[in-house]
């Protein structure tokens, strides 16, 4: 059985929910949320959304005891209102260090034993607070991170060329947040350096347009969901399938001794191997930088 566990059901807790059920990645799917009524009403709505499925996912009310065998726990509480008028994943941290004080002794002591996926932000802090907090196994807990924003990369950047996202290869890197880049080093189209293709200035409007496609959605709706939830649903699903997929989330890099978004390779295992950047001078300074904004921002817990 494929037990998952959501911690948090808001716009992206249930959107992740929807999309585990509609592309048959789980059988079992637990949710929890401090609001009863939103808890309530997202498991009817999701059992209204599977009725027409052939596979039936068994969704469970919440119960400490359901996270004993349960293989991954999405974490995705918080409080998406804070960020009105305040564009910075930092705003939240006040709010979810409080959420993961309350959650990693509850985790503990359930007894489970599989992997904490978070994507609750500021997302590499929190997810180092998490792996603090409850001691697991650093290969066993880590984050979305860059999983996201390199989807959004791959947007602008199949717009821009006209060619298939499947066709782009390469990473962002660093924090979720502000302080990333894309990595222009490692992307190619068709095998080709984009850098071979595009000047320097070019990709700098092609990083804004992904960065900021974020912020489109986020000024449109108040909260975005349905890119984190396909790339929260595909970590998952390697997990649960063994499958080996290379993703850039945010792990823990020993030689800058932090959580930090960049490629590696996700297993039942959780994290199996990070692969190292070959970055450019002008990347590997803004690493620094990515590196120092979420050292500052981990002093502040
Ligand atoms: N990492 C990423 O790429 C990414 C992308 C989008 C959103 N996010 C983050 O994901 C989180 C959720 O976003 P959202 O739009 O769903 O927010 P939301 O406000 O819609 O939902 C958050 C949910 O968490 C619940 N919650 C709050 N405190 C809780 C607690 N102590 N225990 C259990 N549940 C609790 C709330 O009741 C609410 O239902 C936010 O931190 C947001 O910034 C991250």
């Amino acid at each position: 059985m494929r037990k998952v566990a959501i911690i948090g059901v808001g716009h992206v807790g249930s959107t992740t929910a929807y999309t585990l059920i509609s592309k048959n990645i789980v059988d079992e799917l637990v949710l929890f949320d401090s609001k009863e009524n939103i808890l309530k009403a997202e498991l009817n709505d999701l059992m209204d959304g599977q009725m027409e499925q052939d596979h039936q996912v068994r969704l469970i009310e919440p119960n400490l005891t359901e996270l004993a065998d349960t293989d991954v726990i999405i974490f995705s509480a918080g409080d998406i209102s804070i960020f009105e008028g305040n564009p910075d994943r930092f705003a939240e941290l006040n709010l979810t260090k409080t959420i993961v004080k309350e959650w990693a002794p509850k985790i503990k002591e359930s007894g489970f034993k599989g992997i904490i996926l978070n994507i609750t932000n500021p997302c590499d802090v929190i997810t180092q607070y998490l792996q603090e907090l409850t001691g697991f196994p650093r290969e066993r807990v880590f984050g979305t991170g860059t999983s996201l924003d390199t989807g959004r990369m791959k947007h602008a950047v199949s717009q821009k060329m006209l060619v298939n996202p499947s066709a782009i290869d390469g990473y962002v890197v660093g924090e979720h947040g502000e302080s990333q880049f894309v990595a222009w080093s490692s992307v190619r189209i068709g095998g080709v350096p984009i850098t071979d293709t595009l000047t320097v200035e070019k990709l700098d409007a092609l990083d804004m347009a992904a960065r900021d496609g974020g912020w489109v959605t986020f000024r449109g709706k108040g909260y975005t969901s349905y890119g984190i939830a396909i790339q929260a649903a595909r970590i998952v699903e390697a997990i649960l399938n063994n499958n080996y997929l290379v993703v850039p989330v945010s792990h823990f890099h020993s030689a800058e001794d932090c959580y930090v978004g960049s490629p590696a390779k996700v297993s039942r295992q959780g994290i199996s191997e990070s692969f190292p950047l070959n970055l450019s001078n002008d990347e590997q300074k803004k690493w620094q930088h990515t590196i120092q904004t979420i050292h500052s921002m981990h002093a502040t817990i």
